[in-house]
């Protein structure tokens, strides 16, 4: 292989003669896998990547759309045999692949997030790639209680909310130390938080369905607690611009960036702007915080006893609770310093976009 002027790898990838013509005018450090790039952040990712002249490869467990330029490649991330002819003569990878937080399932999170990375970071050590850039979460510094203004220097929960935080931790943490500048293998960590846009499969999805089972009503707490939302389209920003500041020299070598909309709001209001966007009523009435997390957490140890006779996924989960009545927000001052972050897009014009986005979920469509 040779090596360009910036020590990246220039060869063709010898398995793919179909794409060498696509390939032929895009810089050698502009090819790019995006490993998770089926999911939701993953996709506008890889739309962003393509519009700024990037050559896109997608690794994901499934294909979730077909677009052109973008090589696809299936297979389990837990799985190097699999993974590695998607990072040939690649010289940078996005991993924003996990298990859904919704999903609760202690072993799926435990092989996907740890053990998976683990394979992501050997595949990409073995295949030449010389930049990874992870997408972890704010919340691996959130333990249920408030968070204001959040640095990154803030230690990592020790008593994380649920099995998807505890193992977004050890992903990350496992990335951040393979960074290697003598090996010339980079990594950082993106920390999004509450990211929203149209396509989510989460937020705006359970909040309706939540709204059309009636359970919309109420308030949990004061409703004055102040959260972190990121629009899409940030997140993607953050990513790119990582990618791109990510150098031998570069400070931000082997370190996490919270990446938000840098605008806090009430949790509450955020909701009831997207509910009335989409013509449901905003919830009104108030419930103790305290009342509800116990009832959360009762509800979700008898969900765990009665697990082998009846499954019920209960609404109100503990983590849910907390994520809904505490402060959680977070500084992105490291970011906006060593790589010039700043949202593109603000929170109303986000909020606006994601809500005409889904026509399905307006009330009586
Ligand atoms: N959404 C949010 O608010 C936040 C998300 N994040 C992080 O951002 C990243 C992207 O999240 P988001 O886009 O919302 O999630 P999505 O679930 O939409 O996307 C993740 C993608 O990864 C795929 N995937 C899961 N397991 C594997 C596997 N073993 N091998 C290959 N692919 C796999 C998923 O497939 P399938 O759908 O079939 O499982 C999916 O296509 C995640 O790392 C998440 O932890 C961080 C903070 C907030
Ligand atoms: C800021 C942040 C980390 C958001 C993450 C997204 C989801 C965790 C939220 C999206 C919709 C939210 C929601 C609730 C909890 C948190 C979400 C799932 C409730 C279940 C909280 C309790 C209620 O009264 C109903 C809410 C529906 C929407």
């Amino acid at each position: 292989q040779r090596e360009d002027e910036q020590g990246e790898k220039t060869a063709p990838p010898s398995h793919q003669l179909s794409f060498i013509g696509a390939r032929c005018c895009v810089q050698s450090n502009k090819r790019c896998t995006v490993i998770g790039g089926s999911g939701f952040l993953g996709r506008h990712l890889v739309e962003k990547l393509l519009e700024r002249g990037y050559s896109v490869s997608v690794f994901d467990i499934r294909q979730s759309y077909e677009l052109p330029g973008v090589t696809f490649y299936q297979g389990d991330l837990c799985d190097k045999r699999t993974l590695l002819p998607a990072l040939q003569d690649v010289s940078l990878v996005f991993h924003c692949a996990s298990p859904a937080p919704g999903s609760d399932n202690r072993e799926l999170f435990e092989r996907v997030n740890i053990l998976g990375t683990r394979t992501v970071i050997e595949a990409c050590v073995e295949a030449g790639v010389q930049k990874l850039v992870l997408t972890s979460s704010a919340s691996v510094v959130f333990e249920g209680t408030d968070i204001k203004n959040g640095r990154e220097d803030l230690p990592y929960a020790k008593k994380p909310i649920d099995y998807y935080t505890q193992t977004k931790i050890e992903q990350e943490k496992l990335v951040l130390a393979a960074c290697d500048t003598e090996k010339n293998f980079l990594t950082v960590a993106i920390r999004p938080h509450g990211i929203f846009g149209p396509r989510d499969p989460q937020l705006v999805p359970i909040l309706v369905d939540t709204a059309r089972r009636g359970k919309m009503k109420f308030i949990i707490g004061d409703g004055t607690n102040l959260v972190d939302f990121t629009f899409v389209e940030n997140v993607v920003h953050g990513h790119i611009l990582a990618a791109e500041h990510l150098r031998p020299s570069s400070p931000i070598c082997g370190k996490p960036y919270h990446i938000t909309n840098d605008e806090p709001v009430r949790f509450w209001d955020f909701m009831s702007e997207v509910l009335m966007g989409l013509g449901y009523a905003a919830p009104r009435y108030h419930l103790p915080y305290t009342l509800v997390y116990g009832l959360a957490l009762l509800l979700w140890l008898l969900a765990l006893v009665l697990r082998p006779l009846v499954s019920f996924k209960p609404t109100f989960t503990p983590m849910r609770v907390a994520l809904a009545g505490t402060h959680h927000y977070y500084s992105c001052e490291r970011a906006k310093q060593d790589m010039g972050y700043k949202p593109v897009i603000g929170l109303k014009e986000g909020i606006t976009l994601t809500v005409q986005s889904y026509p399905h979920l307006r009330r009586g469509a």
